[in-house]
């Protein structure tokens, strides 16, 4: 497949690059070969035999090649409540509300209706790649791995544990920590071999939910599962300040530390959230090379605070871009970017909870649609180690095309254009979608 038309990929937190009618091409494996500029020797004779071979995709006006989005944390089994009780604490919503749904998953009839409807919603928002929390049980997270098999979208799929009986309800807990460090084995194996079988963009990871639901057993034995199976690692990390003063009261560390004690913090990890992390928790993550997902949406309702994006990149923290389902009302990482812009505002002019009593902001809090991007892209690829999110050679095709629905009525320079396809591109303005160089979504009724 050949590409043409006009791009925005990221070079890095802090600029953009725009080609205005380059040629794209997508080898049989699935990767991008080339980049290929009109002022290139071969940039005509490679286009007329794409179009020869019918194999060559020009970009209707108005349209531009995204990489495909990344989100780094979502809650799959949360997905039929996004939206509701999200005027609750953090604790009140869990176990009032989000326990008692993820308890259902043990049908995994109701997990296949859930998640054959999820991973086209993703996929028509632009995202290509999730980390997803499942629940606590194998059948329920095979469903959520066969449907991103199914639809071609790459997932990274961990089964939760949460074993701590003081802070799991009887009717949602798993069993005990060697049932927890057993059964993610055996989740581990039955998902790697379900990407061999179906030749699917599978990946197992091991998923304490966070501190205050696991036993010391089940976080000691799943991080040297992880260093044993060399898997990547999801949770949550100083989310709240609620969370933090339980790992003082229980651990006498902080939260970041005690995970680092359990050998959960590598280089391998993605922790969600991070709203409370110090300075010197951001320099364990840069020390360990584990990755933030930054959930704007969420932190509003649960954290209560706005992560440091900037302080955290320029510390050479990795940070990528979450929805948080169903924390996060959303399945569209458009909508948590533009909150990772304005939140970081906010916390320029001083609401930042640190910073309240004297009401000074913190200088530098500012990220712009440039860094917003970044996250939701390079951020998250790079987080998950994948040669992903940008439209270089070697890396991974995985592309959306988008129409820019105000191109008539507004300025046509391509700074313009990038932030109004941030700001105002919703699924009506995705036309297709491709994961590894195949088409997984393309917009119903649309025949560009
Ligand atoms: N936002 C959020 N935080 C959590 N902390 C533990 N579980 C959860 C969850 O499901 N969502």
């Amino acid at each position: 497949m050949v590409f043409q038309g006009a791009s925005f990929s990221p070079q890095d937190a802090y600029h953009v690059h725009f080609e205005s009618n380059a040629l794209l091409t997508v080898d049989h494996t699935g990767l991008i070969d080339r980049l290929i500029r009109p002022s290139d020797a071969d940039y005509t004779s490679v286009r007329q035999a794409a179009q020869a071979a019918d194999i060559l995709q020009i970009l209707p006006a108005h349209t531009y090649l995204l990489p495909g989005f990344i989100d780094l944390h979502v809650h799959a089994p949360q997905w039929p409540q996004a939206g509701l009780a999200l005027d609750r604490p953090l604790n009140d919503w869990l176990n009032t509300h989000t326990f008692p749904l993820e308890a259902r998953y043990a049908d995994s009839q109701f997990a296949h209706r859930v998640y054959q409807h999820l991973i086209p919603e993703l996929l028509a928002n632009g995202t290509t790649t999730a980390l997803y929390f499942g629940t606590i049980h194998h059948d329920a997270n095979l469903e959520l791995a066969r449907a991103c098999a199914d639809y071609g979208q790459r997932g990274y799929i961990g089964q939760v544990v949460m074993d701590n009986p003081d802070q799991t309800p009887a009717t949602y807990r798993t069993p005990s920590a060697t049932d927890a460090i057993n059964g993610t084995e055996k989740f581990v194996m039955a998902v790697q071999a379900l990407a061999k079988q179906r030749h699917a963009a599978v990946t197992p990871v091991i998923t304490p939910r966070f501190v205050p639901s696991c036993t010391p057993a089940a976080l000691a034995g799943l991080g040297q599962l992880a260093q044993r199976y060399d898997l990547p690692i999801q949770s949550h990390c100083s989310e709240s300040t609620w969370e933090d003063q339980y790992a003082q009261e229980h651990f006498h560390r902080r939260d970041a530390e005690v995970l680092d004690h359990f050998g959960l913090l590598t280089s391998r990890s993605v922790m969600a959230h991070g709203t409370q992390l110090s300075t010197s928790d951001l320099d364990l993550f840069h020390q360990r090379q584990t990755a933030v997902a930054h959930c704007p949406i969420s932190n509003a309702y649960f954290g209560n605070a706005v992560f440091p994006v900037n302080q955290a990149l320029h510390r050479d923290v990795k940070v990528g871009l979450g929805s948080d389902l169903s924390g996060g009302f959303t399945p569209s990482l458009y909508r948590n970017l533009q909150q990772a812009v304005m939140a970081s505002q906010m916390r320029q002019d001083g609401v930042d909870a640190a910073q309240v009593a004297d009401k000074r902001g913190v200088k530098d809090s500012r990220i712009s649609a440039t860094t917003a991007f970044y996250l939701a892209t390079k951020g998250g690829a790079t987080s998950l180690h994948l040669q992903a999110g940008q439209l270089i050679p070697s890396y991974t095709a995985d592309f959306q095309i988008v129409h820019d629905r105000y191109a008539t009525l507004m300025p046509n320079d391509a700074g313009s254009i990038f932030e109004r396809l941030m700001y105002h591109t919703t699924p009506a303005d995705i036309k297709a979608v491709y994961v590894r160089g195949q088409r997984v979504h393309h917009l119903k009724g649309d025949h560009n």
